[in-house]
């Protein structure tokens, strides 16, 4: 089957401009579900419309949680301080967040839910969340280690002392966590399986936790606290996604433009606001950069980096090989359809042999990306485009997970994207 592709014409001049950055979906998807499980009515802003959380409002709807839009990135939702079953299985997509918090949050549902997903989310793990879910007492199975779940909830759990393994994914730690706010004890939660990556993410998921009034606790860096209570309705700000960011501060940086996002990367707490300070630093990135606390930037910095003076390692990518598609893989055959080794595996990590000069060699002279159906493949590859011709980005809509108007956005920098249907 033939999918639409995306043709963009090299720049001539900087990109200069403004551009209001979507809400963050990691956030979002946090303040949905936690107002979701809280008792009346919380107001949202600033939250970020697009298919994953779109799959998280439609399943909380399925369970009893009213939800109203009052605006593009306002909504209203109401609780009644616990989730109902649904009639149907809740299908998330390829929402990794959604999937995983709500296979933790249906516990609180008395009687079974399915939790199921796109072909992309039944190849991404999530037995190490059963596991800890079946330690709590809670009826929760999958026939391949992989979405859809099964959850025979009775509507409770049993609190006290849990391990969780964050090995493959920190949203398993992030799902019980939230969860346990909504327990009748005390939730000690100790993290196997070594340090995790993106720890940041904990740190979100206890923000918007205490926003709620929950109260959270970190001892150590494996173990966490959880104190019950649930949650109590409020009024919260999401703030805008860092992820989106790294694509419009490299296409600033790649061609010595300005562009105002109107928040600087200091303000936002999310894991890959700390990819700033490396874009910034092109064309003399580093010579090795660890990707395990900014894993959902690496795409925007591997792209970036075939442009950068030497050339950079990244590991501590491990994890990227269980996003929406192999990472690790996607990246490196989109660079190698640019130029025949631009960049190499060795393992996990990825070394990209960037040279400024690249602008300039004979290289292919259409170089068609696959998207895999990821959206951060395919936003990150545009920015290859701003300065090689013939860069091609197949299943450009792929965007719509996370930032449905991306397109729009580079168009309004003066850009010129041309999507054309098969
Ligand atoms: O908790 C979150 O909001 C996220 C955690 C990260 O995933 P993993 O924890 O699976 O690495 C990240 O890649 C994802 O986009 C969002
Ligand atoms: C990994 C990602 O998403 P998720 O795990 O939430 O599907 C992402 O947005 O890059």
């Amino acid at each position: 089957m033939s999918l639409p592709v995306a043709r963009i014409t090299p720049v001539t001049q900087p990109l200069v401009g403004r551009v209001t950055l979507p809400g963050s979906k990691s956030v979002t998807n946090r303040a949905l579900l936690v107002a979701g499980m809280a008792r009346g009515t919380s107001r949202l802003t600033g939250i970020l419309r697009s298919d994953d959380t779109h799959y998280m409002m439609t399943a909380l709807r399925a369970m009893g949680v009213g939800i109203t839009e009052l605006d593009e990135t306002t909504v209203e939702v109401t609780g009644t301080g616990t989730l109902h079953a649904a009639e149907e299985p809740l299908f998330l997509g390829n929402a990794g967040t959604a999937t995983r918090f709500l296979t933790a949050a249906v516990a609180l549902v008395d009687g079974t839910t399915i939790v199921s997903g796109d072909e992309h989310m039944q190849k991404r793990p999530i037995a190490p969340l059963l596991d800890t879910l079946q330690a709590m007492g809670v009826d929760a199975s999958s026939d391949t280690g992989c979405p859809p779940v099964t959850v025979r909830g009775t509507g409770t759990f049993q609190s006290g002392e849990i391990e969780v393994s964050g090995k493959l994914s920190s949203q398993y730690i992030s799902a019980i966590m939230m969860l346990a706010a909504m327990g009748d004890g005390e939730t000690r939660i100790t993290i196997t399986g070594g340090q995790i990556g993106a720890v940041g993410y904990l740190h979100i998921t206890a923000a918007v936790m205490r926003a709620f009034g929950a109260t959270v606790e970190f001892p150590s860096d494996s173990e966490i606290i959880v104190a019950p209570g649930g949650y109590t309705a409020t009024d919260y700000h999401v703030e805008p996604d860092a992820s989106a960011a790294t694509y419009l501060w490299a296409a600033e940086k790649l061609t010595g433009g300005r562009i105002d996002i109107g928040v600087a990367p200091e303000d936002m707490n999310q894991p890959d606001a700390k990819a700033y300070d490396i874009i910034a630093a092109f064309p003399q990135m580093p010579a090795e950069i660890d990707g395990s606390q900014m894993q959902d930037a690496i795409p925007t910095l591997a792209v970036l980096a075939a442009f950068n003076h030497t050339p950079v390692r990244f590991t501590g990518i491990e994890n990227l090989r269980v996003k929406e598609c192999d990472r690790i893989d996607a990246v490196h055959k989109g660079l190698t359809a640019i130029h025949e080794g631009l960049a190499t595996v060795e393992g996990d990590d990825l070394i990209v042999n960037g040279s400024l000069a690249l602008a300039g060699q004979a290289r292919n002279s259409i170089s068609l990306i696959d998207s895999h159906a990821d959206h951060r493949i395919a936003m990150s590859f545009a920015l290859a485009a701003l300065h090689l011709p013939g860069v091609t980005i197949e299943d450009p809509d792929c965007v719509s997970k996370t930032f449905p108007d991306y397109w729009e956005v580079l168009r309004g920098l003066g850009v010129e994207v041309n999507i054309t249907q098969p």
